[in-house]
């Protein structure tokens, strides 16, 4: 039976070794040592310029339930190891049960565009918590922004049409097609053909019709005829089952006769054959008919780079149906997102900062209890500046990029900056209230009209800046000499 009202509300969402581990903590009697782990990607999805944070609502609600109930607590307890031995003592069962939420989140709002290695959510509390919860929350926000950034990245190739999303019937699966479909409309889609997201979310919900509507008719003429006859307001109509241009002529006769009735033809689609040459055909022909206000709608496996194209090609198509390479996000089906622990606090109260080498300088985690210091003048953003929130940056703060230290930059206080993690929850208790998701899809926009054109060009963009505070910079560097040393 699949969850239909797409709830996320399941404390067992997460992966054996966060169990294995939390136990090994509180065997270890450190549970409750106080850690901070950053969430953050490596690398832009599509081969982009920008990722749209997103999901961060999702995650809100799952924290808000986040209990274990009995019956996870029992199936817990039936976990074997190799040995056939309960995996977990009763105690830590009882542990697990009497444990409420208690750390810190701070993030991103959703809608912010964020970049390589910068936090997009911080957490801080007891280990055993943070440890948890690493796959929820990468789960949680990977899927929403590589979504959102896909429709972002739609959106910045036709400003100024209508764009559906279609992908339900190919989404991953039930929860999938939610999350899609939520995450589409933050990143810049108008409307879904998903009737359950609109309900859920709020999202407007827009519609054709199937080749099935005209095949199960004696002819074309008469299938349109019917529908336009039951459903005036909403005649748009597929016509290309048999012949596109004789499907288009069929549209205005139909059109002719509900104006006549003091109605419109809305629209006609086009899912197949060349897009280019049939929307421009089809354009003259409405135009000629006196429909110079109906719409084309196209689909077919669109994508950011085919709608490009036919843009080029000076289609004339104003709305896009867009569903598989959507929601599936097509050509990178998953968003890299990490979970690296950054700080532990010792028993005297001072910070052990953590870090993770590698023999890829890009996979080295760096330390600290990070925030996101966005710098930004009149033409928009200037540079992101992560640093430790235990060492704030002076009124003038030296930039250093962690792959070349001599790429440096100065920002004084003559610039505007702002910090971007918010706090969410505080010791447990949610502190933050959400935008609407119509508030956070027009953040998108906001964010993406603040970014130099070059950065989000599809192919091969410009690399915004972000670097690290100098002082955060040289924590890095002595540790990664130190552990190199010492491991
Ligand atoms: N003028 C065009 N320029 C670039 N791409 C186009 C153009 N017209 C259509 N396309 C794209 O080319 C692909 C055509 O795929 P395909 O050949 O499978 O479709 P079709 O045969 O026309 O339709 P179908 O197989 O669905 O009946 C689709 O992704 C479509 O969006
Ligand atoms: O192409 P997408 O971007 O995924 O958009 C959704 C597709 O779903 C429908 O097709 P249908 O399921 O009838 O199959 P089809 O591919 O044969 O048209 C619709 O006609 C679109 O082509
Ligand atoms: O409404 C439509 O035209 C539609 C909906 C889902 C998939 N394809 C098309």
């Amino acid at each position: 039976m699949i969850n239909p009202t797409h709830e996320i509300s399941d404390s067992l969402l997460t992966d054996l070794y966060q169990f294995t581990m939390a136990y090994g903590y509180w065997k270890a009697g450190k549970a409750e040592q106080e850690a901070v782990f950053n969430l953050y990607f490596r690398k832009h999805p599509f081969g982009g310029g920008f990722t749209i944070a997103c999901g961060l609502s999702s995650v809100i609600e799952y924290l808000n339930s986040y209990t274990f109930q009995d019956s996870d607590l029992d199936y817990l307890g039936t976990l074997t190891g190799s040995d056939g031995q309960p995996l977990f003592d009763k105690d830590f069962l009882v542990y697990l049960q009497n444990m409420s939420f208690q750390c810190d989140i701070e993030a991103v709002p959703e809608g912010t565009v964020v970049f390589p290695n910068e936090p997009m959510l911080r957490i801080r509390g007891p280990i055993l918590q943070c440890q948890l919860l690493e796959t929820p929350l990468l789960n949680l926000l990977n899927f929403e922004s590589l979504v959102a950034t896909k429709a972002a990245r739609m959106r910045l190739v036709a400003p100024q049409d209508s764009l559906l999303e279609f992908g339900l019937r190919r989404a991953q699966g039930p929860d999938g097609g939610m999350t899609a479909s939520r995450a589409a409309y933050v990143g810049g889609f108008d409307a879904t053909s998903n009737v359950s997201a609109g309900k859920r979310y709020g999202i407007p919900v827009k519609g054709t019709h199937a080749h099935s509507w005209v095949m199960s008719f004696d002819s074309e003429l008469e299938a349109f005829q019917t529908y336009a006859q039951y459903l005036p307001a909403n005649t748009t109509l597929l016509v290309d089952t048999y012949n596109t241009i004789q499907g288009i002529k069929h549209a205005i006769l139909v059109g002719n006769e509900l104006r006549k009735r003091g109605h419109d033809l809305a629209g006609i689609r086009l899912d197949s054959g060349d897009l280019a040459y049939l929307s421009i055909e089809a354009r003259q022909l409405l135009d000629a008919a006196g429909f110079d206000q109906t719409a084309i709608v196209a689909s077919n496996d669109l994508d950011e780079y085919i709608i490009q194209s036919l843009k080029l090609q000076g289609a004339k198509i104003n709305v896009w149906g867009v569903g598989t390479k959507l929601v599936t996000a097509f050509d990178q089906p998953a968003l890299g997102g990490v979970f690296k622990l950054a700080a532990i606090r010792q028993p005297d109260g001072s910070w052990y900062y953590t870090l993770k080498l590698s023999e890829q300088t890009l996979k080295i985690s760096t330390p600290g209890i990070q925030q996101v210091r966005r710098y930004f003048d009149a033409n928009g953003f200037v540079a992101d500046m992560i640093y430790n929130q235990e060492n704030m940056p002076e009124s003038s703060a030296t930039m250093i990029d962690p792959y070349d230290f001599t790429r440096q930059r100065q920002f004084d206080s003559s610039f505007a900056w702002e910090d971007l993690l918010q706090p969410i929850f505080k010791q447990g208790i949610p502190c933050y209230t959400s935008p609407s998701i119509h508030e956070v899809r027009a953040r998108v926009q906001q964010q993406l009209a603040n970014l130099h054109p070059g950065i989000k060009r599809l192919v091969n963009p410009h690399t915004y800046p972000v670097g690290l505070e100098a002082k955060l910079f040289d924590l890095k560097t002595e540790l990664i000499l130190k552990l190199r040393e010492a491991k």
